[in-house]
């Protein structure tokens, strides 16, 4: 059973006031802050890394419990090895890794996990569904890319949705991902394929009222996992 996720990826806030941004989604209902890790080499742009995940994770003033808050980290670098420890140490609570960026996804799997992480593999979109399959079950969750990796506010790739749904037939119970593009309009298509994991944006940071999108988002997968009968009540 799969319950929603709102995951707003920090890519889209004020990187100038990143702390207040990443506290202010979580006051306004996220369930996961999602951070995207660039690294120049793997993607064509360079955003943040462990240091500013410290930062986020000391940042907060302590009556607000934002430390206790999930950190999705979305690392979209070549080598992921090198990086787990860092992130780990850092307040890292999900470790998602590119399925093209390593040799061997599941001695990576059990790195992560060494470090009480969960693991998650992410494809891109010219990556076929087929190669999660085996990895699946060691996974906490999957991510399917619906833009290409690297820069925020790029139009939703409709067409990763069979993979999505294909996932979803073989893996009833696992955490789908999706990411890039998603708002009113994609995430309707999203959900019906089957995602319970909404990374978004541009649609909640841009949003007059970011609580309500995020509501709204919710209710999206919500209602769509109680129609396959999955829904974590
Ligand atoms: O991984 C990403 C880019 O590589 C971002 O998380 C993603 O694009 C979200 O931004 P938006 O919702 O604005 O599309």
């Amino acid at each position: 059973m799969v319950k929603p996720i709102i995951a707003p990826s920090l890519l889209a806030g004020d990187f100038s006031q990143l702390g207040c941004e990443c506290h202010r989604m979580f006051e306004c209902g996220s369930d996961w802050v999602h951070l995207d890790v660039m690294d120049g080499h793997f993607v064509p742009n360079i955003t943040m890394g462990p240091p500013i995940i410290t930062s986020l994770r000391n940042a907060v003033p302590k009556d607000k419990p934002v430390n206790k808050k999930f950190f999705d980290c979305h690392m979209m670098v070549s080598n992921p090895e090198q990086w787990v420890e860092e992130i780990a140490k850092s307040g890292g609570d999900q470790y998602t890794f590119h399925y093209e960026s390593t040799k061997n996804p599941v001695e990576l799997i059990k790195l992560i996990k060494s470090f009480n992480m969960k693991a998650a593999c992410a494809i891109k979109p010219n990556t076929n569904v087929e190669v999660l399959f085996e990895l699946a079950p060691y996974l906490d969750m999957a991510l399917i890319m619906t833009v290409e990796p690297g820069f925020g506010g790029q139009k939703f790739m409709a067409n990763m949705m069979p993979k999505v749904e294909e996932l979803r037939k073989q893996f009833p119970n696992l955490n789908i991902q999706v990411d890039g593009g998603l708002g009113k309009g994609t995430v309707e298509i999203a959900a019906e394929a089957g995602a319970n994991v909404i990374v978004a944006g541009t649609s909640v940071f841009k949003a007059d009222d970011p609580s309500k999108m995020i509501e709204y988002l919710r209710n999206e997968v919500q209602v769509n996992l109680e129609k396959r009968g999955i829904a974590d009540v």
